[in-house]
């Protein structure tokens, strides 16, 4: 460590001849600040690496220290020198002015940037990794949040070297706890175990920086790391689509299309691919990138309005999603570091990681972005939070989580033009152009086709909140009420998975004794299985678990799908209810007491008509059919309900002066056998609840078969008296 070589100038390792000023930057491991170098009153950048959070040692730092001071091209940045400073590494460096194209992105580019400038970037970048190729480097690491700008318009890779070294001994960028990131940029085989990687992979991670300039956020960068893996070993490249992203050139798509090759010998080198026609077109930086960041405010004052943002949007972070991001996250530490991935153990850790990409949550997301702003900082007024919108970001991939209290200076910046913030924001700082843009939608349709992949498990989640509505929003009028208590009870569903699971628990039992919905067949069987008083009980609430738990038929996301054909009476004690098989059960059959009720036009209940089998039905013919399958269900269902309380009732009251059922103890001195006697009395009256289930299933039966005797009658009546007729008409004509 100390000096390194290649550079004229000489820099102490003394750090109290560096004073250090504003934070410009902060990654997984370190924070880098603008700084004065007081001997020669130079501006530099200090890099202060928190030894502690990084995996390496000091010999692997000082050997890549080493290496890197034999670094010297143009577009590679370098270290003047670094020190340890306590427990920090101080890397002194080149003041880039403009930061990374990460955060010039993020602060006014969210959708990203025009062409032109990517193709300057992108060349310079290209030149930076065919000289570290041809010097038997890797970078790894390649990425927007790497590549660094200066206020001429120079682009610099920087992150090589020392950082490097720790990738090399452990997982420097995941080795902070607060950090989130996403392996967007790995290569496949970087990825795959044991297939081993070459400079090839910063090819990879080359075309994905290269759509992360293009859209303002790398393909997959909302997923979870578990997922983002499995998506880049599985799925198809992602790439720029040749419809959707219209406004890019041919020759842009091309070039994106051989980096992103999954088979790394078919990628071509970086010095191939300067030859492309892509970067024999591409303008001078100083033509095309400087005018990126012209009328934008110093690079301190950007970070800290992102870092404001960043904040927010940590403090947003629901908890069962930072559960699972921890999840993904030490999981992916794990298999990073040791760079060693069991695929299929991965596909099953990233089966537990919810699909979150649905619009509305985004927006609910983004509501409750506002929300906190305008908690937080209330002064701020309704009309600046309009434009404050999270759609386009992608999720922080650096550092996150410091809440700085500092307050930004009230912005003289981001004025651009037609960009500019115009706004009154003292602190957060007027972020329109902090990447809080509106753009929702429009960042999904000019998604490269990685995310035409991402699709399917959107479907899949869609498919899955369709078949919940099934139970709820069939009809309008009376059925009305329940769709509107099922969608409740959807999104309180939602609610409680951002709850501890105790209290989601809790919840649960307490919503089920409510018997508001009678249509609602989950309700329904809990209402069939038990009386309210019974369910108050602690008995009741294992009881209540086991069966929400065997009603589970999948969780998919945030959604658990529970089974819409609840057996209605699963918690009556088997040995005491008459089972039938549905296929000769007259109470199938009993449901034409809605027969009775309505009149016959009304579709049969037992066979769906024909249409049904057909799935091209439109939606018009099949819903008054189900309609009246509802509504003649819920009739039957409260005409049970009704005949069964009445019974309960009775019988109940019946037994208890019987000497049936154990009386409750009243006596203070029996308290502790409360309980004993207390679920005692539960599970006769549950006996004695499934024997009048059984009455009332054999009262049905009864009822049924005087009913069919009765049309028998009626015919044979219809067929004596027509017959009669006949014979006075022949009697008549004889
Ligand atoms: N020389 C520099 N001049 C100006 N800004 C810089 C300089 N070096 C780094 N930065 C800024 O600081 C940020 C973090 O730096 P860096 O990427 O080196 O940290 P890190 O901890 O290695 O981050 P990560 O590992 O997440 O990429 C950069 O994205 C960039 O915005």
């Amino acid at each position: 460590m100390g000096r390194m070589g290649g550079n004229s100038r000489a820099y102490t390792v003394n750090p109290s001849d560096y004073k250090l000023l504003e934070e410009v930057g902060y990654g997984a491991s370190a924070t880098v600040f603008r700084a004065i170098y007081l001997p020669s009153n130079e501006v530099v950048a200090v890099k202060c690496l928190d030894l502690d959070r990084c995996n390496s040692n000091l010999d692997d730092i000082r050997r890549e220290a080493q290496t890197m001071s034999l670094i010297d091209h143009p577009n590679v940045i370098r270290a003047y020198c670094s020190f340890v400073v306590e427990r920090n590494l101080w890397v002194v460096m080149p003041f880039m002015a403009e930061g990374s194209c990460l955060h010039l992105m993020k602060i006014a580019y969210p959708d990203g940037f025009e062409e032109a400038a990517i193709g300057s970037i992108l060349k310079e970048t290209l030149k930076a990794l065919d000289y570290l190729h041809q010097q038997g480097h890797i970078h790894r690491d390649v990425k927007a949040g790497n590549i660094l700008l200066d206020s001429n318009g120079i682009v610099k890779l920087a992150d090589f070297g020392v950082s490097a070294c720790m990738f090399d001994a452990g997982d420097r960028q995941r080795s902070r706890n607060t950090f989130v990131g996403t392996p967007c940029w790995m290569a496949p085989e970087v990825l795959q175990p044991g297939s081993g990687y070459n400079s090839k992979a910063d090819i990879w991670s080359f075309g994905i920086t290269a759509l992360e300039l293009a859209h303002g956020h790398a393909p997959f960068s909302k997923y979870p790391p578990m997922k983002v893996l499995l998506m880049t070993i599985q799925n198809a490249p992602p790439g720029l689509d040749y419809d959707r992203d219209k406004k890019f050139s041919k020759s842009f798509k091309e070039m994106v299309a051989m980096c992103l090759v999954k088979d790394q010998t078919k990628r071509p080198t970086a010095e191939k691919l300067l030859k492309h026609s892509f970067f024999k077109h591409a303008k001078p930086p100083e033509l095309s990138v400087k005018k990126l960041f012209a009328d934008l405010p110093p690079l301190w004052n950007r970070v800290k309005a992102l870092q404001i943002k960043d904040a927010a949007q940590l403090a947003l972070k629901k908890m069962p999603s930072a559960e699972q991001e921890a999840l993904s996250q030490s999981e992916y530490q794990r298999g990073v570091s040791a760079w060693n991935f069991d695929v299929e153990d991965l596909k099953a850790q990233a089966s537990l990681v919810r699909d979150d990409d649905d619009l509305s949550e985004v927006r609910e997301e983004d509501e409750k972005l506002k929300s906190f702003v305008i908690d937080k900082y209330p002064s701020h007024g309704q009309s600046n939070l309009e434009k404050f919108n999270s759609n386009s970001e992608p999720p922080l991939d650096d550092g996150g989580g410091k809440i700085s209290s500092d307050i930004v200076q009230p912005a003289e910046y981001l004025n651009k033009k037609g960009k500019g913030l115009g706004c009154d924001i003292p602190e957060s700082a007027c972020q329109e152009r902090t990447g809080w843009k509106k753009n929702g939608s429009a960042t999904e349709a000019t998604a490269s086709t990685s995310e035409k992949d991402v699709v399917l498990p959107k479907a899949r989640t869609q498919s899955v909140k369709s078949r919940q509505a099934v139970s709820g929003p069939l009809m309008p009028g009376a059925v009305l009420s329940h769709s509107l208590s099922e969608r409740a009870r959807i999104s309180e569903r939602k609610e409680n998975d951002n709850q501890p699971k105790n209290e989601i628990a809790h919840r649960e039992v307490r919503r089920t004794p409510s018997f508001s919905g009678p249509l609602m067949l989950p309700t329904r069987a809990s209402a069939n299985s038990l009386s309210a008083p019974i369910k108050s009980s602690g008995g009741f609430r294992d009881s209540l678990d086991d069966k929400s738990k065997s009603n589970l038929v999948q969780i998919k996301g945030r959604f658990s799908v529970t089974s819409e054909n609840l057996d209605l009476v699963k918690d009556i004690p088997l040995s005491t209810v008459p089972r039938r098989s549905s296929q000769g059960s007259p109470l199938r059959k009993s449901a034409s007491v809605g027969e009775w009720i309505f009149d016959s036009k009304q579709a049969p209940l037992n066979q769906p008509p024909k249409e049904f089998n057909n799935s091209t039905v439109p939606a018009s013919v099949l819903m008054p059919h189900l309609q009246n399958l509802f509504q003649q269900t819920s009739i039957q269902q409260d005409l049970i309900m009704n005949m069964l309380s009445s019974l309960q009732l009775a019988e109940v009251a019946d037994a208890s002066q019987n000497g049936k059922l154990p009386p409750l103890p009243r006596s203070p001195e029996n308290n502790g056998s409360v309980e004993t006697a207390a679920s005692e009395r539960e599970r006769l009256l549950l006996i004695k609840i499934s024997e009048l289930q059984a009455r009332m299933n054999n009262l049905t039966d009864e009822l049924t078969a005087e009913k069919l005797k009765f049309i028998q009658l009626q015919q044979q009546l219809i067929s004596l008296s027509s017959r009669e007729e006949n014979g006075d008409r022949g009697e008549g004509d004889a």
